[in-house]
């Protein structure tokens, strides 16, 4: 995963400041936006490259269809057969795409996307280019262009290769979701709309510069096909969401370099009551594993049994009520909590998470920790900046139901509610650290930072929705609280980890395996 995500305004600005400062034009950037795509075509099919075929470009209204007439260009320079479409009118091109649109014009003809000059191809294409919008969308898409796209995908996409030119039309760049597309008229209420991002079954998304936010995001994993980014002889860009990583914090790297145990932290798991221990058993292993330097796992009088036969390396105390983890509190050498996997709903669950709240230590909050909060009239009184929440979509919904809702409404116009904003807004309201979970995790603090961890693309690890993994995760994030990282640094960190240890696994994954790759993950970090 690339370093640096931009949200479109970032890109809009970033080209426009290069523009202005006068080393390019917007006219060059197009061009090596067209060329590049091309390249990056050929060199992922170097059957393409061998001998040319027949290609049909899709081309939108906007810039993102002046890059489409570049490539056919280009494409046509390279000796190959294509067919351009245009949705819209020629005359309202932007002038860079006008310009390749006459360029364009003199070596071959423009049809039109909605008519019927889409029927009847008596040819599958090699290549299909989408260049219908990219960063540019901002409203609902029109039903004759969602049907259009959808026919001309069933009858010719079969055995074609598609490619997306910046990102799939019809998914938002902000957020990653399809924007709907308007209803079908009347007599057409049969036929279901289909997003041009879903129907043309991409098989490469050619990002330029950098990806886009959205490219991380809700759909687009599933529609973009592959990631790759075309250099446009751009440089950095200001962006204000940061990829997850492992982030070492006030010891050097993970591994241990000196010290004592303790100086390594002291972190306690919760458990629930007797056959409800596994959960937080998980945990306290992803946390003595990620390496702090003691781990004891806090159970029930009846719990303690089977604690007890299944623990070795993590410890075991009892602790029946919130008067006894006071108690145990008093020692100030614990310094992270782990709080909710398994640990049921009873009232007796909810006065232990006073108590530790009040006890003002890092703490990750996970599971039942949140359904209990999300039960109170105020879900947030007793949260500091020391607290890490790790809902999953559920939890999220109930702990910040207008924000799931803003977040699952479709978006009717851009730029769209992503998973990013949601995620701060929960930050800011919690007054704490906040990791979404899910394919696509996002990290924010209460300051506004803000961290994408994208199990997608090469990084993909479908393995993970496996039941426990949740549990590990919180383990890892309490562990890494207790080694002394910030609560932004150890929720990014500990996502990081958690997707490299699936991934370093495989499939077969079941949530023991997670804390037992560690060691594996972190020795090919040390390399
Ligand atoms: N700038 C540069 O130097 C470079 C830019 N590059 C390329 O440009 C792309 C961004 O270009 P862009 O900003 O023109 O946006 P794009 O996505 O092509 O479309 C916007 C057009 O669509 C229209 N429109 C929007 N929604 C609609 C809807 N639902 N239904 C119908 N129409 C709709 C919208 O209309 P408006 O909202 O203005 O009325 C406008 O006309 C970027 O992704 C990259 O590919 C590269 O060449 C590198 C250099
Ligand atoms: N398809 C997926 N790809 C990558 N990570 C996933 C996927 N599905 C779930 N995850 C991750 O797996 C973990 C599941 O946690 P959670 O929903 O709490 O389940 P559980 O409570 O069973 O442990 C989260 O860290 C989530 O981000
Ligand atoms: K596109």
């Amino acid at each position: 995963m690339d370093n640096l995500l931009l949200t479109a305004a970032q890109m809009r600005a970033l080209e426009q400041a290069a523009i202005d400062s006068g080393v390019v034009t917007g006219l060059e950037l197009m061009e090596r936006a067209g060329t590049g795509a091309v390249d990056a075509i050929l060199d992922e099919w170097p059957d393409l490259a061998a001998a040319p075929g027949r290609a049909v470009v899709l081309c939108g209204p906007g810039n993102n269809g002046g890059d489409g007439f570049v490539v056919a260009r280009v494409l046509v320079g390279r000796g190959w057969d294509v067919e351009v479409f245009l949705y819209g009118d020629a005359e309202k091109l932007p002038p860079d795409a006008r310009v390749n649109y006459e360029r364009w014009r003199e070596v071959g003809e423009v049809q039109t996307l909605t008519g019927r000059d889409m029927d009847g191809r008596g040819y599958v294409p090699d290549l299909t280019i989408d260049a219908i919008f990219g960063t540019g969308l901002s409203r609902t898409l029109s039903w004759e262009l969602c049907d259009a796209v959808k026919q001309y995908a069933w009858t010719f996409t079969q055995g074609t290769r598609v490619v997306a030119l910046d990102i799939p039309s019809g998914l938002s760049a902000e957020s990653g979701r399809r924007i709907p597309c308007a209803d079908p008229p009347e007599d057409r209420l049969a036929f279901p709309t289909v997003s041009p991002a879903a129907a043309l079954a991409i098989d490469l998304t050619l990002a330029f510069h950098a990806p886009k936010i959205g490219h991380y995001l809700g759909d687009a994993p599933a529609d973009c096909g592959r990631l790759r980014v075309v250099d446009i002889g751009l440089n950095g860009g200001a962006t204000d969401v940061e990829t997850a990583r492992l982030v070492c914090g006030p010891f050097e790297g993970v591994a241990k370099a000196s010290g004592h145990k303790y100086d390594h932290g002291h972190a306690i798991v919760l458990t629930g009551g007797m056959g409800l221990t596994g959960a937080a058993r998980l945990a306290a292993r992803g946390a003595l594993r990620i390496g702090a330097g003691l781990v004891t796992c806090v159970a029930p009088g009846p719990a303690m049994m089977e604690c007890a036969v299944q623990l070795t390396a993590v410890m075991l105390r009892r602790c029946d009520d919130a008067a006894a983890l006071a108690d145990l509190l008093e020692d100030d050498r614990i310094n992270a909590l782990c709080l909710g996997p398994g640990m049921g709903l009873s009232d007796r669950a909810g006065d232990l998470i006073d108590a530790a709240l009040s006890a003002r230590r890092h703490i990750a909050l996970d599971a039942d920790a949140l359904t209990i909060l999300a039960e109170r009239d105020d879900p947030f009184a007793m949260l500091h900046h020391d607290c890490v929440l790790t809902p999953h979509g559920g939890e999220f919904a109930s702990l910040f139901p207008d924000i799931a809702e803003r977040l699952n409404v479709p978006a009717m116009e851009g730029p769209a509610y992503s998973k990013v904003d949601a995620t701060r807004d929960a930050a800011d309201r919690a007054g704490c650290t906040v990791l979404f979970k899910g394919m696509d995790t996002v990290i924010a603090d209460e300051k506004g930072n803000a961290r994408i961890n994208a199990a997608v693309y090469d990084r993909a690890a479908p393995w993970l929705a496996t039941a426990g993994a949740g549990d590990v995760l919180a383990g890892i994030i309490a562990g890494l609280l207790a080694r002394g990282l910030s609560p932004l640094d150890a929720a990014s960190s500990a996502a990081w980890l958690h997707v490299e240890a699936a991934r370093a696994f495989g499939p077969g994954l079941i949530a023991e395996d997670l804390p037992e790759m560690l060691p594996q993950v972190l020795a090919a970090l040390e390399r």
